[in-house]
C-alpha cells in the first residue's frame, strides 16, 4: 500500500514528529513524499522514501500523477493555513484528485491519525490469511 507524506514548512516539525509516533505503522507502507519533506523524514527517522521534487518545483503535481495512475492509496498533507503559497493551484489540484479517485487525506495532525489508523486496518485485513 502506497502513502504520500506532505508538509509545508511551518508544519514540517509537526509531520517529523508524527512520523516519529507512528514508524512502526508507517514501516508498513510504501512511502513517497515531496522533495524537502521526505528528506527531512529520511534524516529525522531513517525512513525508506521515495522523493519526489520540491513542492513549490512540481511535487505535488507528481503525487497528483501517481494518484490519477491508482498508484497512490492514502495522503497525509500538513498544510499551513496561515501562510500564502507560490504554487496553490497545484495544492488545490493535489487536493481535488484525492476527491475525484477518492483517496483518504488528511490535511492536519488529527486528521492524519485517523486516515492512518484506517489505511492500518485495511492493511492488517489483507495480511490476515484468507479462511475457508
Ligand atoms: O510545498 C509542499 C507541498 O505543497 C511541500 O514541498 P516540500 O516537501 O518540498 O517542502
Amino acid at each position: 500500500m502506497r502513502l504520500a507524506l506532505i508538509a509545508h514548512d511551518e508544519k514540517k516539525p509537526d509531520i517529523i514528529e508524527f512520523t516519529r509516533s507512528r514508524l512502526d505503522d508507517l514501516e508498513r507502507f510504501d512511502l513517497m513524499a515531496t522533495g524537502t519533506t521526505g528528506k527531512r523524514l529520511r534524516e529525522s527517522t531513517g525512513l525508506d522514501i521515495e522523493r519526489k521534487q520540491s513542492g513549490p518545483l512540481g511535487g505535488d503535481m507528481q503525487i497528483g500523477a501517481e494518484i490519477a495512475d491508482g498508484n497512490c492509496d492514502g495522503v497525509i498533507f500538513l498544510r499551513d493555513p496561515l501562510t500564502a503559497q507560490p504554487h496553490e493551484p497545484d495544492i488545490s489540484a493535489l487536493l481535488r484528485l484525492c476527491d475525484v479517485h477518492s483517496i483518504p487525506l488528511a490535511t492536519n495532525l488529527a486528521s492524519a491519525d485517523a486516515v492512518l489508523d484506517e489505511l492500518v486496518r485495511v492493511l492488517d485485513g489483507e495480511d490476515r490469511p484468507e479462511s475457508h
